[in-house]
């Protein structure tokens, strides 16, 4: 219903009825979104129903509406986390309002530990398939959704077209805000998990279960604790984002030309 709310409130302040396209920008992935064009409209989340100004990395969270190819892309600069004390409807409120506006294909960018040896800082990664490691599902009721291929073969095989140098990795999705210790990392590396995050796992439910198609790829902005030995800082997470812009905005733009 709120979706509904905000979607009619997005065409209307955009006068674009229908996305068929969405991209949720995580961190890191602001700069890059400037590589996909300029706006023709833009909305502050906070005057769209439902939404609450993200408060993670410091950002007004917008709604861009960009066109590419002549056809138009909503793009959702910042997200909602379960660390910011939202419930999962809130988290997943972003990506509802997405399909409720006419998107059938969700793009999902976050920034993420790299558990998996051989993964670099600043490395974009498919997202081939997640753990839901909240506790949490946006879902309630008899809704049994099917989650193979939750990450799709198919958008997948396009974005390895388009940088043939992407590899794939699982990712977890935690509810943070801390990050993990070394002993966790090592059972999550143990689990199957290759990256390790605080979003994306719901938001990809929600799609699913709205029956939209799901490609997700995550920043590697730092080598999970342990792995280095190192300690973690959020800073340098960020500038680790700044400093793969270029690339990661001619993937994003590579994808959604196709
Ligand atoms: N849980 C978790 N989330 C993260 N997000 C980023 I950027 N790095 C990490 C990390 O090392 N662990």
């Amino acid at each position: 219903m709120l979706a509904e709310q905000a979607a009619a409130a997005i065409a209307e302040r955009t006068g674009v009825p229908h996305h068929r396209i969405a991209v949720v920008l995580g961190s890191g992935w602001q700069d890059a979104a400037a590589e996909i064009g300029a706006p023709t409209a833009s909305v502050p989340m906070t005057e769209l129903p439902g939404f609450d100004a993200p408060t993670a990395q410091g950002h007004q969270g917008t709604v861009h509406s960009v066109t590419v190819n002549d056809s138009p892309v909503l793009l959702m600069m910042g997200r909602q986390h379960l660390y910011e004390g939202h419930e999962p409807a809130q988290v997943v409120h972003g990506v509802r309002t997405a399909v409720a506006a006419g998107a059938d294909t969700i793009l999902l960018t976050n920034a993420a530990g790299g558990i998996r040896p051989g993964l670099r800082v600043g490395e974009p990664v498919l997202i081939s398939d997640h753990l839901n490691l909240t506790g949490r599902t946006p879902l309630t009721g008899a809704t049994f959704v099917d989650l193979v291929d939750a990450w799709d073969p198919g958008l997948r095989a396009l974005a390895r077209e388009v940088d043939p140098d992407l590899t794939e990795g699982v990712y977890a999705g935690l509810t943070g805000p801390q990050y993990e210790t070394p002993a966790e990392i090592r059972m999550f590396g143990a689990l199957g998990a290759d990256l390790v995050g605080m979003s994306t796992v719901l938001e990809a439910i929600a799609c699913r279960a709205l029956g939209a198609r799901v490609l997700g790829i995550s920043l590697v902005t730092n080598l999970a604790a342990g792995v280095t030995g190192q300690h973690l800082s959020h800073a340098e997470v960020l500038a680790e984002g700044r400093a793969a812009a270029p690339r990661l905005g001619k993937l994003l733009r590579g994808v959604l030309e196709r």
